[in-house]
């Protein structure tokens, strides 16, 4: 069993799994995606006799060096389970990945990695054993339609499921990204497809939907009636780092707020779903998007931090904004009249917001996750006089020793188990593209 820790359970995730990542010489591979996998791996989701991982981008590396390069990533999470086997965790995971060179563009480079994936497949899982393929695209978009015209015509599983994973951003306004859609739902089913904003695996953006609908308390509070703004603050204490190619083409506004934050928007306002199933919180989100008014000039902020500019993979002379605040209105009977107050900045002094008026309630996504809410009470003493103090839930204090899983790491094992309720759906891409 693929999934074997009883918890995770489904059907869906059963058999031998081939996870292949292309632009695995790349920042997202060896930060995030292959760290989640190991992750998984410790955890005991990827049996070691289930899974192999296929590294593919353009860059001349042997096996030796791909693991190599990720090795200084892996890191055993406190609480992972311990491995049977006595050879360290991570050269055990590491044995695992083959890598394979080759361009995006041309076809001998898919027919090799289609053959090494047929050869482990057969190998460990013999000829009638049941298969899955994970493609994940660690690539810019502008190779997604390449690669995914190239999966489609020599990489497909012809035994079992086929996925594919795409990073964002999908496109660059509304035109570009239906282009992006129509032309992988050419290739692909919408059920194949899994569109990741690492926003939603975040363990406090999740919290938003458990903490709003099922506290009754909560409920009849989240509206115009008692909400006079809502601030959805993203604050980064560093700059491009080196990622200035990448960040200068889309801006601050793409590079977060079209996506992650404005996710973050669909899960404060979305009304309640009718179940937990994929389809039914991404109608939720639909609707809200669909009620959001256009943006007004007056009410957008654009700047970019000094020192932007010494970056040496930004373009001289860039005006890329890096930092924006805009208002978003959403028209429709709880939030009609309350501006949700959207801002995001990087290389910022610091990355926690600023604490603000009376009864304010906070969510923190990160550094720390957190809520609390503000209150007047009585200063301690005599007198009596007021003060503001807060009823604080601190994640770090009051679950101590849980370890709280990495985003990817949630999201890979929700891919694993294909279940889409946390990824973008593609008419809920267009309305935010809208
Ligand atoms: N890095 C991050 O923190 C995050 C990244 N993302 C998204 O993930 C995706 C990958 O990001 P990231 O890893 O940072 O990107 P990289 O720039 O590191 O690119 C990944 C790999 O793709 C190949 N590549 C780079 N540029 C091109 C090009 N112009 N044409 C063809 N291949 C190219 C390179 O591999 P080779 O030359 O060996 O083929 C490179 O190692 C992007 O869509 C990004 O927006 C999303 C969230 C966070
Ligand atoms: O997608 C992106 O997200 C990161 C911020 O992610 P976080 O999980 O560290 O909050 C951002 O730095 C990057 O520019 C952007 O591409």
């Amino acid at each position: 069993m693929l999934l074997s820790r009883s918890h995770i359970g489904t059907s869906k995730g059963e058999g031998y799994l081939s996870i292949i990542v292309f632009g695995a010489s790349g920042d997202l591979a060896k930060k995030k995606i292959f760290p989640a996998i190991f992750s998984l791996y410790c955890q005991g989701f990827l049996p070691h006799d289930k899974v192999q991982i296929f590294g593919y981008a353009r860059s001349a590396l042997t096996n030796n060096d791909l693991r190599d390069q990720l090795s200084r990533y892996l890191h055993v999470r406190a609480k992972a389970q311990p491995m049977t086997s006595s050879l360290p965790h991570a050269e055990r995971f590491l044995s695992l990945i083959t890598y394979i060179s080759g361009p995006y563009n041309v076809e001998e480079g898919y027919q090799k990695l289609e053959q090494v994936i047929v050869h482990h497949e057969m190998l460990r899982a013999g000829k009638d054993g049941q298969t899955g393929r994970l493609f994940y695209l660690a690539l810019p978009p502008s190779v997604y339609l390449q690669v995914g015209r190239n999966i489609k015509a020599y990489c497909m599983n012809t035994r079992g499921w086929n996925r594919v994973v795409l990073e964002k951003p999908f496109g660059k306004d509304l035109d570009s990204s239906n282009q992006l859609s129509s032309e992988l739902g050419g290739l692909f089913a919408e059920e194949q497809i899994y569109r990741i904003d690492h926003y939603l695996g975040k363990e406090a953006v999740q919290n938003l939907l458990v903490l709003r609908f099922s506290n009754r308390i909560i409920q009849p509070l989240w509206s115009r009636d008692h909400v006079d703004n809502v601030q959805i603050v993203f604050k980064e204490d560093f700059g491009t780092e080196g990622r200035g190619g990448y960040f200068d083409e889309y801006g601050i506004v793409r590079d977060v707020i079209q996506n992650h934050l404005v996710q973050v928007l669909c899960l404060i306002a979305m009304e309640k779903p009718a179940s937990l199933s994929p389809e039914c919180i991404r109608d939720e989100k639909l609707k809200v998007l669909k009620c959001v008014e256009g943006i007004r000039h007056s009410e957008v902020v654009l700047g970019q931090y000094d020192g932007y500019l010494d970056d040496p993979t930004v373009p001289k002379g860039s005006n890329t904004p890096t930092f924006a605040s805009i208002v978003l209105r959403i028209c429709n009977e709880r939030w009609d009249g309350v501006p949700f107050i959207i801002k995001a900045g990087k290389a910022l002094d610091r990355r926690k917001g600023q604490r603000r008026g009376r009864n304010e309630f906070v969510i923190r996504l990160q550094p720390a996750e957190a809520m609390y809410m503000k209150f007047t009470v009585k200063r301690p003493g005599l007198d009596m006089s007021t003060t503001q103090s807060e009823m604080d839930l601190s994640f770090l204090q009051r679950y101590k020793g849980i370890v709280i899983p990495e985003a990817y790491e949630r999201l890979f094992l929700d891919i694993m188990r294909g279940d889409q309720k946390h990824f973008v759906r593609r008419d809920e891409l267009e309305t935010s593209f809208g």
